[in-house]
């Protein structure tokens, strides 16, 4: 078949006929776009043109194949008789790439925060905007991190800890560390491979990597990325078509997933004002098939309608009987709802506000952690069931922390994102082995030579309960005004 023409393709540039090019290919995408994730602007905004560059950094490659019925698939275009947009200079874009360019040598990042501030220094506004924003006032964001801060130490000396070990088991997999690359969507909004670059770095370090659904590479590439015997999870939103859902399930698991994280705390996700000022109008098709979506405003409603939010407690026996991987509960923020995973018979529980993303004002997952532990003892539940937090861990002995309180590990999020986005997949490795050396050290500082040993004996977790401030509540202090000042006294 000849190659098309580029003014051919130009010719069918509205929503009556409304080709596109991608990757060199063109695609009538006309009865797709009602259907299209994301709304029909950002496809009607590339009608008659290539959209490869806005398509690339969040489109899984198999999406056409997946979602275009074939006979839309109109094959290869002469890209030389295409004419390419002229790209205005963009100073915004010009500062940041110069940003780029100063930004210090990765050896130069001591921990995890200071993968954040290069990446926000360094990283587009919308892929700033996607990974940093969190609910109403980031107030639950900002708690995260600092109820780790009302949790002091009390280590033993005179201990032999010449040899420590900071490996442990989760799920019955081992791992190198008590804590995993916990879920989070569209990596390639950080580097252009995405998700497998997370992949490859848990696999040089035995960290263990959770899938997201709504990742931006495919499902396939990122367990093709797998090494050896590493570890992977999956992240689920529940579709509100259960035949969806299933596939998915029984896919990762004949895929080699080792468990089943239900995402339980965004029966719709959260208001993240950050996200929706970049005004995100292209987002990942790994959400699933033909959802109608509000693209008006960032990433995150772009991408979950297909979420059902009528999921509830009655919904596990049926997922108990399409997989035989554990089940864990994602998003669980009261004790209550951990005996009722237990009752369910669920394996474990993510005690998680999903990074502040989600409810405002809930607690941290440290906090609800020294919640629920006494009680599971009291009622001798807790060995039937792991627990897991995640939120705010920035050091390893928050980690530490997390593990003396009983958890079985820790998710870790957005310092992975960052660490990727600013420097690839060294960047992460290097946060990885950082935080490896923060364990070792702090281990041997507190006196425990292997993860076992960790117990609540060695905390002071009194003031964890007491929140005598709560995090900063920048936008309300920033628009506050007040008529203190002499100048807007009234006269
Ligand atoms: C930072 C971040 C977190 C996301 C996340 C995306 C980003 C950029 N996304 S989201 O788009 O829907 O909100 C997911 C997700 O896909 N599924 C999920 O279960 N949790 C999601 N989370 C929550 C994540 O799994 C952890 O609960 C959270 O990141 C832990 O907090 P830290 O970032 O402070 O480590």
């Amino acid at each position: 078949m000849a190659a098309l023409k580029g003014s051919e393709i130009a010719e069918h540039n509205d929503a009556k006929s409304c080709w596109v090019i991608v990757h060199g290919k063109a695609y009538d995408v006309t009865e797709f776009l009602p259907e299209h994730p994301g709304g029909q602007k950002i496809i009607l905004k590339y009608a008659g043109k290539d959209c490869t560059e806005e398509f690339e950094p969040i489109h899984p490659p198999d999406t056409l194949d997946k979602f275009l019925d074939k006979s839309k698939h109109l094959g290869p275009v002469d890209m030389g008789t295409v004419e390419q947009e002229v790209k205005e200079e963009d100073p915004e874009e010009a500062e940041r790439l110069e940003r780029v360019a100063q930004k210090p040598l990765l050896s130069q990042c001591y921990n995890l925060h200071d993968f954040e501030a290069v990446a926000r220094r360094t990283m587009k506004k919308t892929a700033w905007g996607y990974y940093s924003s969190a609910a109403d006032d980031e107030i639950t964001m900002r708690e995260n991190h600092s109820a780790y801060h009302r949790i002091w130490f009390r280590p033993r000396v005179l201990v032999d800890v010449e040899n420590v070990d900071i490996s442990t088991t989760m799920l019955g997999s081992k791992s190198s560390v008590p804590f995993y690359v916990t879920a989070t969507a569209l990596g390639k909004l950080g580097d252009p491979e995405g998700e497998v670059v997370l992949t490859r770095a848990a696999h040089k370090h035995g960290v263990i990597q959770m899938i997201p659904t709504l990742a931006s590479c495919s499902f396939d590439e990122i367990c093709d990325a797998r090494k050896g015997e590493q570890v992977q999870w999956l992240q689920l939103y529940v579709n509100k078509d259960r035949k969806i859902t299933q596939r998915i399930v029984q896919y990762a698991e004949e895929r080699g997933c080792k468990a089943l994280f239900i995402t339980v705390d965004a029966p719709q996700l959260g208001r993240r004002e950050k996200d929706m000022r970049s005004k995100f109008t292209d987002p990942g098709t790994n959400v699933q098939e033909g959802q109608e979506t509000d693209n008006s405003q960032g990433a995150a409603r772009a991408i979950s309608s297909f979420i059902d939010p009528s999921l509830s407690w009655k919904d596990i026996p049926w997922f108990q009987s399409i997989t035989k991987m554990p089940i864990i509960i994602k998003g669980v923020q009261r004790v209550e709802d951990v005996i009722k995973a237990v009752e369910a018979g669920c394996q474990g529980v993510v005690l998680s506000n999903h990074g502040g993303r989600q409810l405002e004002f809930a607690r941290s997952g440290i906090e609800i952690l020294a919640e629920t532990m006494p009680v599971l003892r009291e009622l001798g539940l807790e060995n039937k069931i792991e627990i897991y937090i995640d939120g705010g861990v920035r050091r390893a002995t928050d980690v530490l922390k997390a593990i003396c309180l009983g958890a079985k590990g820790v998710g870790i999020g957005r310092p992975f994102l960052y660490a990727m986005s600013a420097y690839g997949q060294p960047g992460v490795e290097r946060a990885m082995q950082l935080l490896k050396d923060e364990m070792e050290m702090n281990m041997r500082l507190l006196g425990c030579n292997k993860i076992e040993e960790l117990n609540s004996s060695l905390l002071d977790t009194r003031a964890l309960f007491t929140h005598t401030s709560t995090p900063p509540d920048h936008l309300f202090s920033s628009a506050y005004e007040s008529l203190a000042t002499p100048a807007q006294r009234p006269k």
